[in-house]
């Protein structure tokens, strides 16, 4: 399986998410200059964490604007995956491939640490790999990540279940409802804030993070 991952002017996490799919996974992975028109090759496309265009505006507000998106909006619609961690998260609200926004954290502070969350639903692939209702930890570095939407954008995001990752206990950054990370309505498209990347290798002492993205490479369960 074939990933792509987007590279924009201030991407920071765009080499430790080929190194989870390169040399931990061992599958082809190709960095994708943002201004590259052509992802025919890929077969799953993230857009990593960082600081794209300084964050200027608001996270991910200009780097939606970056020809290779008019690629992944046509890849997305095509029902292939595509996966935003943290700004990759804030770049496809923006985009308009998922619903809702990530607005400044609730206290004002950007927030570095690792948080427990729990894992909704794990019929897609995204999260095949866990169990229903499980905790798992990962680490969240955001200073956007309180995710925000109208009353009933939001109880549409529940009835259906696109609610995957929700911060359990603490609500680190006051996003509506706990949520840590959604997927549109047919499931190939998953935004979250916490950085599976970062939690991948069992040398870093947590490899939770690591079974997100072997679920993905698992024969994928039929998509809604
Ligand atoms: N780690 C990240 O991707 C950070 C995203 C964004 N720059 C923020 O601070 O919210």
């Amino acid at each position: 399986m074939k990933f792509g991952v987007l590279v924009f002017p201030g991407s920071n996490c765009d080499r430790d998410v080929a190194y989870v799919t390169r040399d931990l996974l061992s599958q082809p992975t190709r960095m994708v200059w943002h201004q590259d028109t052509d992802i025919s090759d890929i077969d799953v496309v993230i857009i990593p964490g960082g600081f794209s265009y300084g964050d200027y505006l608001r996270c991910g507000a200009i780097a939606r604007f970056s020809p290779v998106m008019r690629e992944v909006i046509a890849h997305a619609q095509r029902g292939k995956l595509v996966l935003g961690i943290c700004n990759g998260f804030q770049v496809l609200t923006e985009a308009g491939l998922l619903p809702g926004i990530l607005a400044r954290n609730q206290n004002l502070h950007f927030i570095c640490d690792r948080v427990p969350l729990k894992v909704e639903r794990n019929n897609l692939p995204w999260t095949q790999g866990y169990t229903v209702g499980e905790i798992i930890t990962l680490p969240i570095a955001h200073g956007e990540g309180r995710f925000y939407t109208d009353k009933s954008t939001l109880a549409q995001l529940e009835d259906n279940g696109q609610v995957l990752f929700r911060y359990q206990g603490e609500n680190p950054n006051g996003s509506l409802n706990y949520i840590a990370g959604i997927c549109n309505i047919q499931g190939n498209v998953l935004g979250m804030m916490p950085h599976p990347e970062r939690a991948a290798d069992s040398a870093l002492g947590n490899s939770d993070g690591l079974r997100l993205f072997k679920g993905i490479l698992e024969q994928v369960p039929a998509l809604a």
